[in-house]
């Protein structure tokens, strides 16, 4: 089981202020030129991916006070109890096994007395049977078409990775037609269903539980479409298949069991891209190509598992983010990936991190009294650049940055891959450098400005610089790497986790909203003014009835 530390409390801690007081006011560049081989000592090269994280504002002691963190918190038993399958998710009373979904075909994993990958295996054989039968335009609808259209209903965690990885892929995309639905505004479905055809689209129910409002909104409203035209239920059975771990719910929807591909509660919402949830991943790149992923994904959990602390990617990530979050006050954390294909990554990493680590309460019920996870956001360089780039070189606040890119472009046009990777290089070494007011000014007096002016504007062409930054090139964004990277990020979130001492894999914070939606939703129901809220809702509640 997870020990129960407050990380404050350590030895490790109490050094890393100490290191604080030393790095507080020290700047990158000094650091840089104090460690000639600043580079080779703070980045790895593992398999394809390179992780340079020598533009962090630490020093050889930080890093080895950070290491120290990281054992005093108890995190090698942590990681051996995650692996295993103990019940780590305490307040579920659940075991936390995606890696075993990685895992590859020949080993075993056995949990209370069980091999779980008997059944990992299976469920892989029937997407994969499933998948091919599609693709190949052996399955056929109600009029004996082929599919053309897949419609993955679903939301949060069985919606975000599926998104996100067919996105990041679509190099290796098929002719299949992937849609996502998730919103439960009508609007995403009927936007979506304008497009399809009820005789050749395929629809995935993808829901964890089967009883979320949004999908069920969603999936009866696709039933409807389709019923319409088609006018029997007995076609349903060619164009409705489920994802879910709930298969009363399943059959109750009217779902044929050997229609359900199958998962269970020992795999969380936002770590489910893994699971049957990956479905659509198979049909729109292939089965193939989704073990490639998941080999990936296993190769980063090995890593992980047994690499030294000072040699781990996701350990090491993990630790930087704590130190800026717990010591320089960083509130968020910036992904910004130079990748026109993986638009979607920081908005997935949104769940997967804040979902996690959005916690105020810790592992034995107390209200924390330090910060745990930062807000993740980020767009895709070098649009970015153009948008919101100017409050990280310029603004007051903190935002620790990691920068993706791939080497290779799948789509090598012209110059393209070669401008876009000179904004990468470029921008970590301007928010590492940044540019003081001596040059700034010379600047200035170079283009002709009169001293008067030059005295005026210097001061708003300085860049304060020190910014910290992660470099994480890859060779080129395949699945492998692909699965790499998003395991490499999900281990990070569990580390930080344990440092924090909370609860990563649960989210009772989706709850509250829920159950107040439903309260509301019969007052909506009716013509009645409602008084049963605060003034604010009671208002916004009877003009909303007003005006509809
Ligand atoms: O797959 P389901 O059960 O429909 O859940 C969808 C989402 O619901 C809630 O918002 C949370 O529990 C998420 O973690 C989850 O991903």
């Amino acid at each position: 089981m997870l020990q129960s530390v407050n990380f404050t409390k350590t030895t490790a801690y109490k050094n890393l202020t100490e290191d604080f007081k030393r790095l507080e006011n020290k700047h990158l560049k000094e650091l840089f030129s104090a460690e000639t081989n600043r580079q080779k000592q703070f980045s790895i090269l593992w398999n394809d991916i390179f992780i340079d994280y020598s533009k962090n504002r630490i020093d050889a002691k930080t890093f080895s006070n950070l290491i120290s963190l990281a054992k005093e918190v108890g995190l090698e038993s942590a990681i051996k109890s995650q692996f295993s399958g103990e019940k780590i998710n305490q307040t579920e009373n659940r075991a936390v096994l995606h890696t075993a979904l990685r895992k590859q075909f020949g080993q075993s994993l056995v949990v209370e007395g069980k091999d779980i990958l008997t059944d990992i295996f299976a469920v892989k054989k029937q997407m994969k049977e499933f998948s091919e039968k599609v693709i190949s335009g052996n399955w056929k609808g109600y009029t004996g078409k082929a599919i053309t259209d897949i419609v993955n209903i679903g939301i949060g965690g069985s919606d975000l990775g599926p998104v996100m990885v067919t996105e990041a892929l679509k190099a290796y995309k098929n002719h299949l037609n992937l849609h996502f639905v998730s919103n439960v505004d009508g609007t995403h479905i009927a936007e979506t269903l304008k497009k399809c055809n009820p005789e050749t689209t395929l629809f995935l129910i993808a829901s964890k539980t089967f009883t979320t409002q949004e999908t069920m909104a969603n999936a009866f409203s696709a039933r409807n479409w389709f019923l319409a035209t088609a006018k029997d239920d007995a076609a349903v059975s060619k164009h409705f298949v489920a994802l879910s771990t709930n298969s009363e719910q399943v059959q109750k929807f009217g779902i044929d069991p050997t229609n359900m591909f199958v998962f269970w509660d020992w795999v969380g919402g936002r770590y489910s891209l893994w699971s049957a949830i990956g479905l659509s991943i198979c049909l729109g790149i292939g089965y193939d190509n989704f073990e490639l992923l998941l080999k990936g994904a296993y190769e980063m959990d090995e890593h992980f598992r047994t690499a030294n602390f000072e040699e781990n990617i996701p350990v090491i990530l993990a630790l930087l983010g704590v130190w800026y979050v717990n010591f320089f006050g960083a509130a968020s954390h910036a992904i910004l990936p130079y990748d026109q294909y993986l638009h979607r990554f920081a908005a997935y990493f949104q769940q997967g991190d804040m979902e996690s680590n959005g916690k105020t309460v810790d592992r034995s019920g107390k209200r924390v009294d330090y910060q745990t996870g930062p807000i993740i956001w980020g767009e895709p360089g070098t649009n970015g650049q153009h948008a919101f780039y100017q409050l990280i070189h310029q603004g007051t606040q903190m935002i620790p940055a990691d920068f993706i890119a791939p080497a290779q472009s799948h789509n090598a046009i012209g110059n393209h891959h070669q401008l876009l990777m000179s904004n990468f290089f470029a921008q970590t070494e301007a928010l590492m450098n940044g540019k003081t007011l001596d040059v700034a000014e010379a600047e200035l007096v170079k283009a002709g400005l009169s001293a008067e002016e030059v005295n005026k504007l210097a001061a708003f062409k300085v860049f304060e610089g020190n910014k910290p930054t992660n470099s994480i090139l890859a060779k080129k964004i395949t699945p492998e790497v692909l699965g790499s990277l998003i395991a490499m990020y999900e281990h990070k979130i569990f580390v930080q986790g344990v440092i924090w001492n909370i609860f990563s894999y649960d989210q009772w914070g989706v709850e509250l909203g829920k159950q107040l939606a439903n309260s509301i939703l019969p007052e909506l129901e009716n013509e009645k003014a409602i008084d049963s809220h605060d003034s604010s809702t009671n208002g916004l509640i009877n003009l909303y009835k007003n005006w509809k």
